[in-house]
C-alpha cells in the first residue's frame, strides 16, 4: 500500500527541506512546490493526505489555498506555517477552514503530532465515516432547523483542530455539543476531559490544569497529571471559561500559543495535543470590555463560535426530546404524555432549558399513574404563553412559590435550622469559622431548594450561581434529593 502524499508549499528553500525531511522521515510521500501556481497544478493532478502551506508565497497569500483546498478539494486537511506571533495569521487561516498550523520556527516534535492528527482525518475515523455518511445517531436531539443547522456545522467543526466557544444559556446543551465534536472527530479514541473552571478553588487551579511533580510542595507525595495531560491527544473543554481568574488565564493563554506545559516543580516543558473547546453562557466579549476577561485569551479561544439556541426558540422539538427523556428514564414505551401535556409544556418558558425539561419530566413521573403522565403532574412555574424568558446569566425573579415543601425537604430544612448557627450578636464571634459557613451555606442552599420543589436549575437561579456550582456545593455539603 502506498504511504500517504503531502504536499508542502514554501520558497523558503531551507524551511521546505526541513519540512520535506521530516515527513519524509516519517515514512510519507511529499510533493513540493514553491508558488501558489505549482500548488494549484500539484493538486489538479494529485490526491493528497495533507497540504502544508507557507503563508506568504511570491505569487499570493497562503489563505487563498486554504480556501480552494476548503472549497474544492472535499476532506483534504490544510494546515499552514505562520510567523511566530502572528496570532491573526493563525485565527483567520483556521476561520477560513485550515485545519491547524505550526508557528515559525518549526518545533519537529509539534510538527509530528499535527501532521499525524491530520492523517487520521483525511483516512477518516469511524466515527467521522458514519457520520458523514449520516448514520452515527447524534446525541443532540431534535429536527428543528436550529438543531439540523446544529448537527452539520458540528460535522464540519469535528475535522479540524480550530478553538470552538460554545455559548448558550445554562442547559442548553454546551457540554454535550462539544462531546458530539470530539467524538465525531479523529480525537474520538482518546480522552474528552471537561473542566468547570467556576468549581476550582483558585490556589489549586494551577496544580489542576499543568499537573505537579512530587515534592513540588507540602502534600505533593507523587507526580501528579493535570487536566492538559490528561485530554492529551483528545479534547480538553473548559466550562465557565469566564470565571477563571485573571492570573490563570496568562497562564492558559502560553500553554495555548506554545502547546506546552510545565508541571508544578518541574524543570522542562512538555508538549501537549489537545484541541481546546470553552464554554460560558455570560457574554464573553462583555467580560473583556469590563476588563474580567483578557482580549487575547478571548481572542485564542473565539476562533469559531458555536451558539446553542434555547430550548423555548425550538419548541417543535418538545415532542422528541420528551419522548427521548421519558425512553431513558422509564424504558422505551413505558412512559407516555398525556392530553395536553406537551401544549403546557410549549406555553413553559424553559429557564433551565433541556436540563429543566429532564427535571420537570422525572419529577413528573414519579408522581404518574401507569407512566402516563397528565398536567397536574407537572410542576411548573407559571408562564404565560409568549412571555419572554429570563436569561440564564441574569438571576430569575423569585418563582412563584411552592406550596407545600415536599415532606423530606421540610424535614431536611428543619433540620438543617436546628444546626443553623444562632444569628450572631454584632461583636460576637463563631468558635470555627469554617463551621459556621458551611452551616450558613447548607441552611441557604435548603431553603432554595424547598423554595423550588427541590428543581435544582431553579434554585441555582435563585442564588444567582451556576446549576453546576450548585451541584458542586451540594456534593460538597452531602445535601441529597429526596427520594420520589
Ligand atoms: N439537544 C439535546 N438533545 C438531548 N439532550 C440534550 C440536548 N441538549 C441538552 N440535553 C441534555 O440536557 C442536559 C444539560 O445539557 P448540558 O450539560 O450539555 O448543558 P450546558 O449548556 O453545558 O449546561 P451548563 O451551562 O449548566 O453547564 C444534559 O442532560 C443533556 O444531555
Amino acid at each position: 500500500m502506498s504511504s500517504p502524499r503531502i504536499l508542502v508549499v514554501d520558497d523558503e528553500a531551507d524551511l521546505r527541506e526541513l519540512l520535506e525531511i521530516t515527513l519524509l522521515k516519517m515514512g510519507l510521500d511529499v510533493d513540493s512546490a514553491e508558488t501558489l501556481g505549482e500548488a494549484r497544478a500539484f493538486l489538479a493532478k494529485t490526491d493528497y493526505a495533507l497540504v502544508l502551506t507557507d503563508m506568504r508565497l511570491p505569487d499570493g497569500l497562503g489563505i487563498e489555498l486554504v480556501r480552494e483546498v476548503t472549497a474544492t478539494c472535499k476532506g483534504t486537511p490544510i494546515a499552514v506555517v505562520t510567523a511566530y506571533g502572528s496570532a491573526e495569521n493563525a485565527v483567520v487561516a483556521l476561520k477560513a477552514g485550515a485545519f491547524d498550523y505550526v508557528t515559525k520556527p518549526v518545533a519537529l516534535d509539534q510538527l509530528r503530532i499535527m501532521v499525524q492528527s491530520a492523517l487520521r482525518v483525511s483516512a477518516g475515523t469511524p466515527g467521522q465515516a458514519s457520520a458523514a455518511a449520516g448514520t452515527a445517531p447524534s446525541r443532540l436531539i431534535g429536527n428543528s432547523p436550529a438543531m439540523q443547522g446544529l448537527r452539520a456545522q458540528i460535522a464540519r467543526l469535528a475535522r479540524s483542530m480550530a478553538p470552538i466557544s460554545i455559548t448558550g444559556e445554562s442547559g442548553s446543551g454546551k457540554e454535550l455539543a462539544a462531546r458530539e465534536i470530539h467524538a465525531q472527530s479523529s480525537r474520538a479514541a482518546k480522552p474528552f476531559i471537561a473542566v468547570n473552571c467556576g468549581a476550582i478553588p483558585e490556589a489549586l487551579m494551577e496544580a489542576e490544569f499543568f499537573g505537579y511533580r512530587k515534592g513540588a510542595f507540602t502534600g505533593a507525595a507523587e507526580d501528579r497529571d493535570g487536566f492538559f495531560q490528561a485530554a492529551n491527544g483528545g479534547t480538553l473543554m473548559l466550562d465557565e471559561v469566564a470565571d477563571l481568574p485573571l492570573a490563570m488565564q496568562v497562564k492558559l493563554l502560553r500553554a495555548i500559543q506554545e502547546r506546552r506545559v510545565r508541571k508544578i516543580g518541574a524543570t522542562a516543558e512538555e508538549p501537549v495535543d489537545v484541541r481546546l473547546i470553552s464554554a460560558t453562557h455570560q457574554d464573553l466579549a462583555k467580560c473583556v470590555e469590563t476588563g474580567k476577561f483578557r482580549q487575547d485569551l478571548f481572542y485564542r479561544l473565539n476562533v469559531i463560535e458555536l451558539s446553542l439556541p434555547p430550548l423555548r426558540e425550538r419548541l417543535d422539538d418538545l415532542g422528541v426530546l420528551a419522548d427521548t427523556v421519558l425512553a431513558r428514564l422509564a424504558g422505551p414505551g413505558n412512559a407516555r404524555l398525556g392530553e395536553g401535556v406537551l401544549e403546557t409544556l410549549g406555553a413553559y418558558s424553559f429557564p433551565g432549558n433541556v436540563r429543566e425539561l429532564e427535571n420537570v419530566l422525572e419529577r413528573a413521573l414519579a408522581f404518574a399513574n401507569d407512566g402516563m403522565i397528565e398536567v397536574g403532574d407537572l410542576s411548573l412555574k407559571s408562564a404565560r404563553p409568549g412571555e419572554p424568558a429570563h436569561s440564564a446569566a441574569e438571576p430569575a425573579a423569585a418563582p412563584a412559590p411552592v406550596a407545600v415543601a415536599r415532606a423530606p425537604v421540610a424535614s431536611a430544612m428543619a433540620e438543617a435550622s436546628a444546626q443553623a448557627p444562632a444569628s450572631l450578636a454584632p461583636d460576637a464571634l463563631p468558635s470555627s469559622l469554617p463551621d459556621y459557613l458551611e452551616q450558613v451555606e447548607r441552611d441557604i442552599i435548603l431553603r432554595a431548594l424547598a423554595q423550588t420543589n427541590f428543581n435544582r436549575t431553579q434554585a441555582a437561579q435563585l442564588l444567582g450561581i451556576s446549576f453546576r456550582q450548585l451541584r458542586y456545593q451540594m456534593q460538597k455539603l452531602d445535601i441529597h434529593a429526596p427520594e420520589p
